[in-house]
């Protein structure tokens, strides 16, 4: 009979788990592996809250397996590191992404894009090779392969860097992918939640004309004055939408439900690209008509290689692009997954998983 969560590895380990597709979270005892060789082990700090760990909590994909903890925006402070470790030490700001494990020899690993591997393995709720359940960041500790773990600069503010490791990369991987990280490119953000709000600071510093496309209009002065965003376009007003058609290099979708796209078509310029960031449960209307006239596309990006992602977090460190965050404690998950639901929130929930997540240990 297969071990319980709590006794299948050696290593004693607490978080909070959903335990069914109503997502609520409570807290849950599981195990984490010994540090293999090529392990690094570390004490978690800060987890962001990343609107797929709504989806998956609820079972929107139909992929989640129970108990579930979720989490893929992790930071914090190694332990321990196996006798092959090269990359990090004890002591080290670390994190990890989306993604712990992949084939590594297939064409997509060997190109540095293990999260297209056939085999990729999720932060959580997946098989790992040794055939139990992968477990998030809302967790104590984490233990990795060293190829899934990213190195932090010193002077880098952890909690609003964790974002990064799955909102960051997922809007600056098809920024650079598709030709957008130019200067004077025209970009549209359609969403400005997690992903939406880096865009825009990723795209700014890559020197980009960036246009948020929001159908609130209380966004608009923060997106302005804040954000730095070159414009704002009240996707309902049709008198703006009719002045910004065929102005766009790309966009950048970033929504989390269904919704029209034929309008964000329609901003594109000839060759414009769509790039499908947001994953709504349900499937999405492609007009073709509009394609066709202007040869344009309609495409979709996942976060990226772990390459790109060391990357985009030296990048994010030399131009001092972190994420809004409005930091919560443990307890006060349920209601932050309510007011993700809304998109109430601004920019980010990250959990202060290093100070509050002990206090709710049973
Ligand atoms: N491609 C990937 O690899 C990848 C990675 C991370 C997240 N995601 C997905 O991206 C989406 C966004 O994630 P996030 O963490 O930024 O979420 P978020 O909730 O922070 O932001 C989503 C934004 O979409 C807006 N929105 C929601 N419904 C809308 C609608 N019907 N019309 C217009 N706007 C609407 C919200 O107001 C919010 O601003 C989610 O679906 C998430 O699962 C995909
Ligand atoms: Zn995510």
């Amino acid at each position: 009979m297969a071990k319980s969560p709590e006794q299948e590895h050696p290593k004693k380990a607490f978080g909070w788990a959903a335990r069914d597709t109503s997502g609520v979270l409570s807290p849950f005892k599981f195990s984490r592996r010994a540090t293999g060789e090529e392990d690094v082990t570390f004490k978690v700090l800060y987890c962001g809250v990343c609107h797929s760990d709504l989806h998956m909590t609820t079972n929107d994909w139909g992929m989640s397996i129970y108990p579930l903890v979720p989490g893929h925006e992790m930071v914090g402070e190694v332990i321990e590191v196996g006798s092959k470790v090269k990359k990090v030490k004890v002591g080290d700001s670390v994190g990890v992404g989306c993604v712990v494990g992949a084939c590594h020899s297939c064409e997509n690993c060997t190109n540095d894009l293990e999260i297209y591997c056939p085999d990729m393995i999720l932060t959580y709720s997946t098989v790992y090779h040794d055939g139990t359940i992968t477990y998030g960041g809302y967790s104590d500790t984490m233990v990795a392969n060293e190829r899934y773990i990213i190195r932090f600069p010193e002077n880098v503010p952890l909690d609003a860097s964790a974002p990064l490791l799955c909102a960051g990369i997922t809007v600056y991987s098809p920024l650079k992918y598709f030709g957008f990280a130019e200067v004077g490119k025209h970009i549209g953000v359609v969403g400005l939640g997690g992903l939406g709000h880096l865009a825009v600071k990723f795209a700014k510093a890559f020197g980009a004309k960036v246009t948020v496309i929001s159908t609130s209009i209380s966004k608009k002065e923060e997106a302005l004055e804040h954000l730095g965003a070159d414009s704002f376009l009240l996707s309902r007003d049709q008198e703006q939408v009719q002045a910004a058609k065929s102005t766009m290099d790309g966009i950048l979708d970033t929504v989390s439900a269904s919704h029209p796209i034929l309008p964000l078509i329609e901003l594109l310029k000839t060759n414009g690209k769509l790039v499908l960031l947001g994953a709504p449960e349900k499937p999405l209307e492609l007009p073709v008509f509009p394609l066709l006239m202007g040869r344009k596309t309609v495409a979709g990006s996942a976060t990226g290689g772990m390459k790109e992602i060391q990357e985009m977090v030296d990048f994010a460190a030399k131009h001092n692009i972190t994420a809004d965050t409005e930091l919560i404690p443990m307890e006060y998950v349920n209601t932050a997954m309510e007011r993700l639901a809304k998109g109430d929130v601004r920019y980010r929930f990250v959990i202060d998983i290093g100070n509050t997540l002990a206090a709710t240990k049973p």
